[in-house]
């Protein structure tokens, strides 16, 4: 039996990640819990023919005093909850203009999962990932609820995108599923690191310089690419649905005893000891999150991976990544522990 909740289900992210968590079959019952809508995407998935049950959750009214009683039954027995909630990009913004929207919905919706669901598996996709992860650790820490283990920072898409460019690169898309790249740092801009020299499938040495530039450049800023395409009208939201039911699906199968499963993603460093400690080294930075492979058990995080051997262009990458990483932690962790008045 698995419980998977969407928060923010009536979005452009959580309406096809919902339909693709109907059709995962070890998802028992789904929860889909919104500030709007939530009830007839329910109703909606719940024709599908699989045997998952689906219910849909509203807040109460918006001037009512009633508690949220909604979002305490979305929450209540769930194994893994998904966060999608929140504002996408529109174009010229970066991912921490959202800061200042989707801080307070991920503490709050933190905040309902600490209170009803403390031993959920927590995935985060609400941007930007590099802080709304901090924020959902630090509430968790507030009430004494927090198991580094459960906490994971969605970052599939870069992984998913740099597989999928590396294929094109290979002049063959038949490859693209097969095809993985570590991606590790974080998730914005210069903070998502292509580890590209540790591609399953290797890159011609002929292409190398510019083309190696363009191709880890593609690789971060392709949410930038999708946000001007998109013209105004949002981020990814299909491709990140993909991505963020592939990540549920490994950390659903690792919940049910499969063994071996990694996957990369954001997380905290004392998820595992001695894999932190290890990747700080790597990194050459004390930081308490940072995305890299992770081994999975029932439990959650296992093993967190080192970087590996990288090249010295890779290395440039990784310490350039630092500085906007460590700024962005502490913007999320100093929203919970010292919120402005
Ligand atoms: N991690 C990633 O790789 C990645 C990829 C794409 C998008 N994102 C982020 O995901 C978020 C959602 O993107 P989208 O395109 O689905 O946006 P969207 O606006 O289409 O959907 C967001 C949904 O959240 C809901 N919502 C708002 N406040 C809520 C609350 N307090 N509780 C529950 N639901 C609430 C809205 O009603 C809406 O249905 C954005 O922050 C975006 O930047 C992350
Ligand atoms: O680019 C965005 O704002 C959405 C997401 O983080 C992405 O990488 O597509």
């Amino acid at each position: 039996m698995v419980k998977a909740v969407v928060l923010g289900a009536a979005g452009g992210i959580g309406q096809p990640l919902s339909l693709l968590l109907k059709i995962n079959p070890h998802v028992t019952e789904l929860a889909l819990y919104d500030i709007v809508n939530a009830p007839g995407v329910a109703v909606d998935l719940s024709h599908i023919a699989t045997p998952s049950k689906v219910e849909g959750f509203l807040p109460p009214p918006k001037d009512s005093k009633e508690p949220n009683v909604g979002l305490e039954k979305a929450l209540t027995g769930a194994d893994v909850v998904v966060i999608p909630a929140g504002v996408p990009r529109k174009p010229g913004m970066t991912r921490d203009d959202l800061f200042k929207i989707n801080a307070g919905i991920v503490r709050d919706l933190a905040t309902a999962i600490a209170t009803t669901a403390p031993k959920a598996f927590v995935l985060v996709i609400s941007n930007p990932v590099n802080s709304t992860v901090p924020i959902v650790a630090e509430v968790f820490k507030k009430h004494n609820v927090f198991d580094p283990k459960r906490l994971f920072g969605v970052t599939t898409l870069d992984v998913v995108r740099a597989s999928t460019f590396v294929a094109e690169v290979l002049g063959d898309r038949s490859l693209s599923s097969s095809i993985t790249v570590p991606v590790v740092g974080g998730h914005s801009g210069v903070t998502i690191v292509p580890l590209l020299s540790q591609s399953s499938h290797p890159l011609p040495s002929s292409f190398d310089g510019s083309a190696v530039d363009s191709l880890v450049n593609r690789i971060q800023f392709g949410g930038d690419e999708v946000v001007k395409a998109k013209d105004g009208a949002g981020s990814a939201t299909l491709s990140m649905a993909y991505a963020g039911a592939e990540f549920a699906a490994k950390v659903i199968r690792a919940i049910k005893g499969e063994r071996g499963i990694t996957v990369p993603s954001y997380v905290n460093l004392t998820a595992h000891p001695e894999g932190g400690e290890a990747l700080r080294k790597d990194i050459g930075k004390e930081l308490d999150y940072f995305s890299s492979p992770v081994e999975l058990g029932p439990n959650g995080v296992e093993k967190i991976n080192g970087l590996g051997t990288i090249t010295p262009a890779e290395r440039v990458l990784v310490n350039a990544a630092l500085t906007e990483l460590a700024a962005s932690i502490d913007k999320g962790v100093s929203f919970i522990q010292a919120p402005k008045l």
